[in-house]
């Protein structure tokens, strides 16, 4: 069983933003699911975990060893799917695993060879292998970070934000692909897209302004708010009035009509309806709770 200990973990950059502030996570084998709007912090912890950055407090124990102390630890047992894979070279697929393999330390010759090929299956790019991932649709870069990520046996595995800008088919594919990595080792993935969590993670925290405001079972989360999700219909100028009367936690269009979401211990008024809630309403109440105690 893998371990990764987070205690108390600050990120302070030198503009004095302060980026992760206090975080205490405790992540064993299996998917788990950082949730978190855009600038809550997400890359900055993957990237703190990745080695690639220092905190500038805390500790980071993998497997017992104090990766801040020796980062080459987590190097070598990490498979990382950044944001923002940056430019490729104008090389094949193969030809570019191939060469990041040698990277991450797989000399052998036909070790590597073993491994770029059956990486290449598992991922199904194998019949595009011969082509540039500089020509490759975004699932299919997607497809082939995944790849490069699995090189070498990684025991955690990070991806951030990996279906952002996916179309919806593309999207579920790679999913079913990370659900399929397995449950022997760590996999994170940092995502702002609650339907995504829901599908895959079976534990989760929720991370705003740097801090952790919630975590666990994503189906043990939602059954806290069972009974206490109301939803209504109502025009669309009259959203400010509600949110003042009620707790507003979502406001949706449904078919071109306003749609409000609200947290009650009983119903609010005549006209709403009380709902099954689900982890995006899990979701806005915490952030709801979170932002009103602030
Ligand atoms: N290198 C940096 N220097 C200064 N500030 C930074 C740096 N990287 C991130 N930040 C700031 O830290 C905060 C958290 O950013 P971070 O990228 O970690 O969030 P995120 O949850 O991953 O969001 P996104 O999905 O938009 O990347 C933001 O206010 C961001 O502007």
């Amino acid at each position: 069983m893998n371990t990764l200990t987070i205690e108390n973990l600050t990120k302070t950059y030198p503009n004095g933003v302060k980026a992760l502030n206090g975080i205490n996570l405790k992540i064993t084998n299996g998917m788990f699911g950082l949730l978190g709007a855009n600038g809550a912090g997400k890359s900055s912890l993957m990237r703190t975990i990745a080695s690639l950055q220092e905190p500038s407090e805390g500790s980071i124990i993998f497997n017992e060893v104090d990766i801040i102390a020796k980062p080459q630890y987590v190097r070598e047992n990490l498979g990382y799917l950044p944001q923002e894979f940056g430019v490729y070279p104008k090389i094949s697929a193969e030809k570019l695993l191939n060469h990041l393999a040698v990277l991450k330390g797989i000399l052998n010759k036909k070790d590597r060879k073993e491994q770029v090929c059956a990486l290449l299956q598992q991922v199904n790019l194998y019949q595009h292998r011969k082509k540039s991932v500089y020509t490759f649709s975004g699932g299919m870069r997607q497809r082939f970070g995944i790849a490069q990520a699995l090189l070498a046996n990684p025991q955690i595995i990070i991806v951030d934000e990996p279906t952002a800008g996916l179309d919806p088919e593309e999207s579920n594919r790679f999913l079913n692909l990370l659900s399929e990595i397995g449950e022997n080792v760590i996999v994170i993935l940092s995502t702002h897209i609650v339907e995504d969590v829901r599908n895959l993670c079976p534990k989760m925290a929720i991370l705003s302004e740097g801090e952790i405001i919630s975590q666990g079972n994503p189906k043990n989360l939602v059954a806290n708010i069972e009974g206490k999700i109301w939803t209504k219909i109502i025009p669309k100028g009259d959203i400010d009035l509600f949110k003042k009367a009620f707790n507003v936690i979502s406001t949706k269009l449904v078919s071109g009509e306003t749609q409000i979401r609200v947290l009650s211990d009983h119903k609010p008024e005549s006209g709403f309806d009380m709902i099954n809630p689900n982890l995006e309403d899990f979701y806005f109440t915490t952030l709801f709770n979170h932002n009103s105690k602030a």
